[in-house]
């Protein structure tokens, strides 16, 4: 058997490979177009047919137009990154107070991914030890989600500076269910070649060489094949 006969066509694989690369988290560029409820479908149906942990499939997707309720998680997102700017200082906090770090009332979407710790009852096939497993399920949907959005031409978001407690009060969340992601989503007016968070000189990407790791942590990738490969595609 050919092992190249489950492979996608040369245009499929770089498409995919292209949304991965040139996907962003978007704040500063979102376009208050909106978005066609056909796209958000898809975008929906993108993120429902991530891997879960025991087919759990514990997300639920709270789509969020109201100028009320995105205010008012606009003003908690104020108040937590108030607090996070006082963990940095001198040229350092300047730097943070002038970061945009979230677009929740430029998009025309926000959007709530959940997990719902409960379902699928108490025993869940794979979950039995590593109860996190439901949250990282979660995670999946969410890229997949940002995959694909990117593919539509549509920037989201990730806030993530804000209370649980008072974000889940907001969005009238049942006890057992936990806000994973906060996203924003709209077209935009361009998708930044690069992280907006090194653009900015925040941080830069790290040479993938220091990241992969031989046979047990810490121990360096051996001069080779996979060394030689790794470092002809750094990006
Ligand atoms: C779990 C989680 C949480 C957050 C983020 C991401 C993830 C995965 N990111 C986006 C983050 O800064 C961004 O992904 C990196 O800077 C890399 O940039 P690109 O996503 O490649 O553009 C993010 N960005 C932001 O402006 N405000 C935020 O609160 C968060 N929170």
């Amino acid at each position: 058997m050919n092992t190249s006969d489950n492979r996608f066509s040369e245009a499929e694989r770089n498409g995919l490979y292209r949304a991965i690369h040139e996907r962003r988290d978007v704040r500063s560029q979102f376009l208050s177009d909106p978005v066609p409820p056909e796209v958000l479908a898809r975008l929906l149906q993108a993120a429902h047919h991530a891997p879960s942990v025991g087919f759990m499939q514990p997300w639920d997707f709270i789509v969020i137009d109201s100028l009320e309720v995105r205010q008012a998680v606009r003003e908690i997102f104020e108040q937590e990154n108030q607090k996070a700017a006082e963990n940095y200082a001198g040229e350092r906090a300047d730097l943070y107070r002038h970061l945009k770090l979230e677009g929740i009332l430029e998009s025309p979407i926000n959007l709530c991914i959940t997990c719902n710790r409960s379902r699928g009852g108490p025993h869940v096939l794979g979950r039995n030890t590593i109860l996190e497993t439901d949250l990282f399920s979660v995670c999946l949907a969410v890229q997949n989600l940002w995959l694909a959005a990117r593919a539509e031409g549509i920037g989201v978001g990730w806030v993530s500076i804000l209370d649980q407690e008072r974000l889940a009060e907001t969005l009238e969340l049942p006890d057992d269910v936990y806000p994973v992601a906060y996203l924003c989503l709209g077209y935009v007016t361009e998708f930044l070649p690069r992280p907006e968070l090194e653009v900015k000189g925040w941080r830069s990407r790290l040479p993938i060489h220091e990241l992969v790791h031989g046979n047990g942590w810490g121990q360096p990738l051996e001069n080779g094949p996979l060394k030689t490969a790794l470092d002809e595609q750094e990006v």
